[in-house]
């Protein structure tokens, strides 16, 4: 329900911002009266009727039809996005406002956007708007928004699950019971406690402070690189340590967390010379977006035992990775 709430509230606000808040801005406005909503949601099929809450598919919708219709606007809800004859296609050229999610993206690609002539608001139920060409929507004037903070907390606590399953090598141990074997040896030799492990997260907005603030009690040496130096209270609290380089913190990490947007300047950040700096045997989590990672770099580096574990997030698809 909590994606409901924000959904609504980030349409609301922006539906009723001033015409005048932007002379670049299509505005919602412009045109009085019901408007023409689109959501791209993944089909959840069986799995919608399981729980009511499950808002987040496009059975669900966001659980915003009701109010959306009661507020007198047309919402189109469909997972087909891709192709000439997708769904998506035929109201390209009517739609007013985009709705979609990380995890299933309406592409919005510079030639969408031209087409897309009376479209004012691109909203990513969600965090990441990567899945948008900002260039070409900053220069149409688009409003391109996400739910900042609506996911926040199943990211960092994902996050930690996620270290943990690799430093105590949890899913060889866990195919080990699947296949009834019994092999304590081929588990134990690189299980590890995470106490005393060096973790840096690099990109520590939102979702990395929420991860330090849970990895406190695991007396680990935190370190975090971002663009922005926390406040001195919030970093003493957290026990953080700022790394303004990050080619000097990487070899100081046993593990590695990415925490930041995929821009133009993180794709491919992590290419085959950065994973080089990090130390023989590097774990690496990686919450935010597949292309910040060089995927060819990391085949290569698991192939060569340089990185020793990487488990990363695929959630947009398979042209995103
Ligand atoms: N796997 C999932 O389900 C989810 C993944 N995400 C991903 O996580 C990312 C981060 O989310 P939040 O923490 O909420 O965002 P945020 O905006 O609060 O934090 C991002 C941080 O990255 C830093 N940053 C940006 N570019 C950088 C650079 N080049 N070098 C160093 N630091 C840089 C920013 O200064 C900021 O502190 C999102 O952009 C999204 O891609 C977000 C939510 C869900």
């Amino acid at each position: 329900m909590a994606m409901k709430r924000v959904a609504v509230s980030a349409f609301q606000a922006l539906s009723s911002s001033s015409p005048s808040s932007s002379s670049l801005t299509r505005h919602l406005h412009a045109s009085a009266g019901s408007k023409k909503i689109v959501g791209v949601f993944y089909k959840a099929n069986d799995y919608a009727k399981l729980n009511p809450n499950f808002v987040g598919c496009a059975e669900g919708a966001l659980g915003i039809r009701d109010w959306l219709e009661s507020q007198g606007h047309q919402y189109i809800v469909t997972d087909d996005k891709e192709g000439p004859g997708c769904e998506l296609e035929k109201h390209i050229h009517d739609l007013e406002v985009l709705i979609t999610t990380p995890f299933h993206p309406a592409y919005v690609t510079a030639e969408r956007i031209k087409r897309a002539k009376n479209l004012k608001l691109v909203l990513t139920a969600g965090i990441g708007s990567d899945h948008v060409d900002l260039n070409a929507a900053a220069a149409a004037g688009l409003t391109v928004a996400e739910v900042t903070g609506s996911n926040t907390v199943s990211v960092a606590e994902d996050e930690l699950m996620r270290i943990l399953i690799l430093v105590r090598n949890f899913i060889p141990g866990h195919h080990q019971v699947i296949n009834g074997d019994w092999n304590v040896a081929g588990i134990a030799y690189r299980a590890y406690d995470l106490e005393g492990k060096t973790v840096g997260t690099v990109g520590a907005g939102r979702i990395g402070k929420l991860l330090l603030q849970r990895l406190k009690p695991f007396n680990c040496n935190l370190l975090y690189h971002d663009r922005l130096k926390m406040e001195p209270e919030l970093e003493k609290e957290i026990g953080a340590k700022f790394e303004e380089d990050l080619d000097a913190m990487l070899p100081k990490c046993d593990i590695v967390v990415i925490n930041m947007p995929l821009t133009d300047k993180t794709r491919g950040m992590f290419d085959k010379e950065k994973i080089a700096k990090c130390k023989k045997g590097v774990l690496f989590v990686n919450n935010a977006r597949g292309a910040i990672m060089d995927t060819q770099a990391v085949v290569d580096a698991c192939s060569s035992g340089h990185i020793a574990g990487n488990l990363a997030t695929h959630q947009n698809s398979i042209k995103d990775q």
